[in-house]
């Protein structure tokens, strides 16, 4: 049964996931949420929204904030999205550093530990992808880790957020870090995050899924219509959407479409599937490609996008 926010023991709060690119941020928030509130990918820096993702157990509500990995930036998106993990460090009650167990601990992973050292607040240490760690290689893991975090006294746990190994030890650790407080959003709640924009989301996964090279970071999203279809008529009872899908070179246009549109179609469809899993119900997409040169690198259009900075 779930606890009345009026418990005396019932804890809540946020919760920043902090890592490296790839690292497998956004995989631990689905596993966490039993969910797919993020997408995911091979591709590096696939998150770009800070996604609030809330986790209700029987005494603790979490809300994940999930954000884009810290890297040396390359151009203005980067620079965007390494301020936002930073600010995002700066409202909450917890952070939850994801490290990639299977490799070994690099200037990166430095580079963090010490931004975190420098902040008051707790922090939990998540050693994820340890299922690709072969058993004798592990106990030469936990030492390189143990350096790494030699002057800090942050409790370490294993995991896989693929498998979902570990993660309800994980999940309970954090609960219990968070202060005691009151359900923050209604229990059947997982994400704060509008329709439109995970579905638009979704769309830019089969993207990454389904292209490489240049084109994922040069790819954006708007949806452009969502309405519902009057039963009866052509498509009847169907979720329509039409959405764009932005590049920034005609040539990226052209691999986007395919020949004889045979890409778009399949991203059309893997995404279309995945909107039905999302609303529940029958849909109907519409792709639109548009070359935009250089939108990554413009204020206004990174501001029209989502991509602004928050406060
Ligand atoms: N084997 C294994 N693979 C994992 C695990 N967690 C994540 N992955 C994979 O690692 C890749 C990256 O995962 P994401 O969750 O997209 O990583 P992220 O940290 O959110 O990445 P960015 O959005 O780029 O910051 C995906 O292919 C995942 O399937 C794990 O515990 N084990």
């Amino acid at each position: 049964m779930l606890s009345t926010s009026s418990s005396e023991n019932h804890r809540s709060g946020f919760i920043a996931l902090i890592g490296r690119p790839n690292v497998g941020k956004s995989t631990l928030v689905n596993q966490l949420v039993g969910e797919k509130v993020a997408i995911t990918s091979p591709v590096a820096q696939t998150t770009r929204n800070r996604l609030r993702a809330i986790l209700t157990t029987e005494d603790a509500q979490m809300v994940l904030v999930d954000t884009p990995g810290i890297h040396k930036p390359h151009h203005l998106l980067g620079e965007r999205l390494v301020q936002s993990a930073r600010s995002a460090i700066g409202e909450v009650d917890l952070v939850v550093l994801l490290l990639e167990g299977c490799e070994r601990p690099g200037r990166g992973d430095a580079f963090i530990v010490k931004l975190l050292r420098q902040q008051p607040l707790p922090v939990l240490v998540a050693l994820n992808k340890w299922d690709k760690l072969p058993e004798d290689r592990q106990a030469e893991a936990e030492a390189a880790y143990g350096e790494l975090l030699k002057e800090t006294a942050w409790p370490i746990h294993r995991c896989s957020a693929l498998s979902g190994e570990g993660c309800s030890a994980l999940s309970s650790a954090m609960a219990a870090q968070l202060p005691l407080g009151p359900q923050l959003y209604p229990p059947e709640m997982v994400s704060d995050q509008p329709e439109r924009v995970l579905m638009g989301e979704l769309i830019r996964e089969q993207v990454l899924l389904h292209t490489r090279e240049e084109i994922p970071h040069s790819v954006a999203v708007t949806i452009d219509r969502v309405e519902e279809l009057p039963a009866g008529g052509k498509g009847g009872g169907r979720t329509a959407v039409l959405a764009t899908v932005m590049v920034e070179r005609k040539s990226q246009k052209g691999i986007l479409i395919g020949k004889g549109g045979a890409m778009l179609k399949t991203i059309g469809q893997g995404a279309r599937l995945q909107m039905q899993t999302l609303i529940d119900g029958p849909v109907y997409l519409e792709l639109f490609v548009k070359v935009v040169p250089d939108w990554r690198s413009k204020p206004a259009r990174l501001a029209e996008l989502g991509y602004g900075v928050e406060s």
